[in-house]
């Protein structure tokens, strides 16, 4: 069978669902090709039912940390309600719902395994054979990103958890040992520490490495203060399972020797490229794929080949992945009808945010909150900067939380006079992001940030405070 359309999306992840929803918004016709479930990695085995395991034991230290309705809030969390829940949030692996959504926005949805034969061209392959589909305008590639596994040794003849068994998890395990101490292995160890495992968690450098040291130390603290076993530098060397309780042995490279239940490995991703057939169009997967600011695959002809987010080996975040989707729609759009938008910074035809205003979140208790630059990603990109910090110490902290602990640092372009960057760290910080990222986009010069006048007394007072430090 052969078949063309105006645009062919690969992978029906948040990314591909919203490239394909805009160009269809706009007129254009469209297929998403998605191999496992609709809605990808992020609505069932990574954002959405982690947050969903984490969220109940926030609320419950949200409440006790408050003298009064501590009081109220004295039992564990239900292990059995917050699963059932976390289902829900996954829409219990069933992504009828996405279709149904897809479906009533004009997209078209195609099971099966996608790969590029040559230029515009994909052929589509399920149990029932292979389908060939030509794209008319564009291919926009948005596979994702699949596991990175290290090189320990026993590991590959060994069962263990990735994140999609951990988030997925139907028991809490007695004891959890983690490899890998960056966001997933963070906010994971954390979360089943809550539901009841002991916890070990094993980062070979820092936990939560690029991010500012203070907002780091807050996590780590709360993290050891409710029994995970955080050892920083610290790598396996060997692991086995086996024996009559069917136990995970792991071998340090200090010398010491953990036990447990369950392993949960998280040492990042990479982008899931390599089945694609790139090289049918002259490209070596193994390398990856770089993009210019419209999506447009670097080294392609044509301007008919685009990649998003994390297949494109930009952030891997989903806000970040549906932007690029954005961006990306709007550019095929244009070009189907004659035009060739010139894709400058911060027009609707350029990614510019994807380079220097990324925001992020890291749903630990305490969370941390970051946007844009670090000192570092700033002085590497030829920028002087100044940093300001302030402990979390306003009124607004003090009355959300007894003995509220939180920093925040921000960034700031000692020529423009503006931010490049900002962090907060502390319980619930989370919704004061949008403020800095707003404050970073547009480029706000302090003299005008100085009359964005907080509301008393909440925790978005520390703004004042930093300013003043600066010397406002
Ligand atoms: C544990 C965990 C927690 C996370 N939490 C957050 C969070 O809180 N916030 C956040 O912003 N980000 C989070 N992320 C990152 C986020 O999940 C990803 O950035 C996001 O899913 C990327 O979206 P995507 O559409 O590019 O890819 P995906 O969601 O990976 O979707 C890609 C889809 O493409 C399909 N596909 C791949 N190849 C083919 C092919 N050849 N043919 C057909 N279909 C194909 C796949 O089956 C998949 O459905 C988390 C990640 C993990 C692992
Ligand atoms: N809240 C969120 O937005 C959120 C949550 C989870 C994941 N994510 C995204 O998903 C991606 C994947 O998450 P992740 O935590 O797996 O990746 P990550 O890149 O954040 O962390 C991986 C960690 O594993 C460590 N590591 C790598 N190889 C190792 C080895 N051989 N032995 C020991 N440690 C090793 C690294 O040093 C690093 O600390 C992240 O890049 C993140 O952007 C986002």
């Amino acid at each position: 069978m052969e078949s063309s359309i105006d645009v062919i999306v690969i992978g029906g992840g948040p990314a591909g669902e919203n490239a394909a929803g805009r160009v269809v918004a706009q007129g254009l016709s469209a297929i998403v090709v998605e191999s496992e479930l609709l809605g990808g990695e992020c609505s069932y085995w990574a954002c959405m039912p982690s947050k969903a395991l984490i969220r109940p034991g926030t609320a419950r230290r949200a409440a006790q940390a408050v003298a009064g309705a501590a009081e109220a809030v004295t039992g564990r969390l239900d292990v059995g309600a917050v699963l059932a829940r976390r289902d829900r949030f996954a829409a219990n692996w069933d992504d009828a719902g996405q279709v149904e959504w897809a479906e009533g926005a004009g997209i078209r949805v195609v099971r099966g395994k996608a790969r590029l034969t040559g230029e515009r061209t994909v052929v589509v392959e399920d149990e029932a054979g292979a389908a060939t589909w030509t794209a008319r305008h564009a291919v926009v590639i948005a596979s994702g990103s699949v596991p990175v596994v290290p090189p320990i040794d026993g590991l590959d003849s060994t069962r263990y958890w990735g994140t999609r068994e951990a988030t997925s998890a139907r028991e809490v395990p007695a004891r959890l040992a983690v490899i890998g101490g960056g966001v997933a292995g963070t906010e994971l160890a954390q979360a089943f520490g809550r539901l009841g495992s002991h916890v070990t968690l094993l980062a070979r450098s820092t936990l939560l490495s690029g991010l500012p040291e203070p907002a780091v130390a807050l996590v780590a603290e709360a993290l050891e203060a409710e029994g995970v076993d955080v050892r920083t530098f610290t790598s396996p060397r060997r692991v086995r399972r086996g024996g009559d309780r069917d136990v995970v042995r792991i071998e340090l490279d200090d010398g010491g020797i953990i036990e447990a239940e369950e392993l949960l490995v998280s040492t990042g991703r990479r982008p899931a490229v390599t089945e694609l057939g790139l090289d049918s169009v002259g490209f070596d997967a193994s390398t990856g794929l770089s993009v210019g600011a419209d999506g447009v695959v670097d080294g392609v002809d044509g301007q008919w080949l685009y990649a998003v987010s994390d297949a494109a080996g930009n952030a891997p975040l989903t806000h970040q992945g549906k932007y690029e989707a954005r961006i990306v729609a709007d550019v095929i759009v244009a070009r189907a009808a004659g035009h060739d938008p010139e894709p400058a910074g911060w027009s609707r035809f350029a990614a510019t945010a994807s380079q220097r205003a990324v925001p992020q979140v890291v749903f630990t208790d305490p969370e941390i909150a970051q946007i844009g630059l670090t000192p570092d990603q700033a002085a590497e990109r030829g920028i002087r900067t100044r940093e300001v910090t302030h402990d979390m110490a306003v009124a607004g902290a003090a009355l959300h939380a007894d003995r509220y602990r939180g920093w925040a640092g921000l960034v700031v372009d000692e020529d423009a006079r503006v931010i490049v960057g900002a962090t907060f760290a502390g319980p619930d910080v989370s919704e004061m992001l949008h403020a800095a990222t707003i404050a970073v986009v547009g480029e706000v010069p302090l003299e005008r940030l100085w009359h964005a006048v907080p509301a008393y007394p909440t925790i978005s007072e520390v703004w004042l405070r930093l300013l003043e430090e600066y010397g406002l």
